[in-house]
């Protein structure tokens, strides 16, 4: 079977539509576009493949309601702008899906939410249970309270680790540019790379920032990085324009594909290393360190030496060697404020003192990612 064919046989595809691939010349959402894509989501269907689609354009759709010219700088005007777009953007979907006689449901996602064991269950059993009944999952940043995630935040990360949370065997990525091009295809004679087997591939390619459009958000490099994250989990990648979704998803010779590098991995570790920073830092003494990086062991209390930051019992954390080099994050089990009474000391002294909550760990290993 040809590479390019195994894009045919996926059975759960994830899509990923950027807001440059949504929006008319004067910066609308275009109701013609949103169509054409969802024509092919539903020839997806149609084959008996399950699709998710990760939709950009929120903001977008909400500049003519609010009569903006342009995409806001200030975060608040920004957020306001996905609050009355992004509802929009789901009505389209939903009537252009009912033609198909297909229902569409919406899902808006955190990144710090999906971190966090129990929230990411929860967007698991949606996923799996919106699946099963046939709907196809619309997702989106939840744009409106999410802070940091609207100014830096990326749905083609997002989408990569959506994959990954649904086990997809195929990440279609669709903006404005054809494919990755050695160059930002503004310059002259860039050549389209049409496929990309590992690192080795990208070098001598410039990735260059957003397109002419002005919509999107992170240019070419961040869909570059979306596609590590997929490869390096078993997941290939197309990259193309949504005017070639149709002919990429049939398997033709479009765009670049990604071909998967790795295996998968247990995702919400993948979520801990791409999608969130630490709140904050434990210092670990050198024997700490030994033990979380070369033994994978949990971290305890004994060898932590120091406290940075302020957070609570389930953020993410970074833990630090005694030169404050960053060696992992993972979710603690205690709140900042708990730690100094904590540190140095043994779990059983632990125990002994303040009771058998305390002898746990303070990070588990099963919550921990060396970086
Ligand atoms: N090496 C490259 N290959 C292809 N496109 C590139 C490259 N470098 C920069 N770009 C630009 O990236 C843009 C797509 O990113 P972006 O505007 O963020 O789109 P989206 O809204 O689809 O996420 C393209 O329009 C293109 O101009
Ligand atoms: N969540 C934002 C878009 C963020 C984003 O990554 O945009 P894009 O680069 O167009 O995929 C919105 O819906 O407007």
């Amino acid at each position: 079977m040809s590479e390019r064919a195994l894009v045919t046989t996926a059975r759960r595809i994830v899509v990923k539509v950027g807001s440059s691939s949504l929006t008319t010349a004067s910066g609308g959402i275009d109701p013609a576009r949103v169509s054409d894509l969802v024509d092919v989501l539903a020839a997806v269907r149609g084959r008996g493949a399950e699709v998710v689609l990760v939709s950009s354009g929120a903001i977008a759709a909400g500049l003519a309601p609010l009569r903006l010219r342009k995409r806001p700088r200030g975060l608040a005007a920004q957020q306001a702008a996905a609050s009355v777009g992004q509802g929009l953007l789901v009505h389209r979907y939903t009537e252009e899906l009912a033609r198909h006689g297909l229902t569409a449901g919406q899902v808006l996602l955190t990144l710090d939410d999906v971190t966090r064991r129990s929230h990411y269950r929860n967007a698991h059993q949606t996923f799996t249970k919106l699946l099963e009944l046939g709907v196809i999952p619309i997702v989106n940043e939840n744009d409106t309270v999410a802070t940091t995630e609207i100014r830096f935040g990326d749905n083609d990360r997002l989408a990569a680790l959506v994959a990954h949370l649904v086990h997809a065997d195929l990440l279609v990525l669709l903006s404005d540019v054809d494919g990755l091009y050695d160059g930002p295809p503004s310059r002259p004679g860039t050549q389209l790379v049409p496929d990309v087997r590992g690192e080795a591939d990208l070098t001598g390619v410039t990735l260059g920032s957003v397109g002419a459009a002005g919509v999107g958000t992170g240019g070419m490099a961040t869909k570059v990085e979306a596609a590590s994250i997929a490869t390096g989990s078993g997941i290939p990648v197309v990259l193309t324009s949504a005017d070639r979704a149709a002919a990429a998803i049939a398997g033709e010779q479009v765009g670049t594909l990604f071909h998967a590098t790795g295996k998968r991995r247990p995702t919400r570790l993948l979520w801990l290393r791409h999608a969130t920073d630490g709140k904050g830092a434990l210092v670990l003494d050198h024997g700490a360190v030994r033990a979380v990086v070369e033994r994978r062991a949990s971290l305890l209390a004994a060898g932590i030496t120091g406290v940075r930051g302020d957070f609570t019992a389930g953020d993410p954390v970074d833990l630090q060697d005694p030169d404050g080099v960053v060696v992992g994050r993972g979710l603690v089990n205690f709140d900042a404020a708990e730690i100094p009474s904590l540190q140095g000391r043994s779990s059983k002294e632990l125990k002994r003192e303040l009771g058998a909550g305390y002898e746990r760990e303070v990070i588990h290993r099963d919550d921990l990612v060396i970086l």
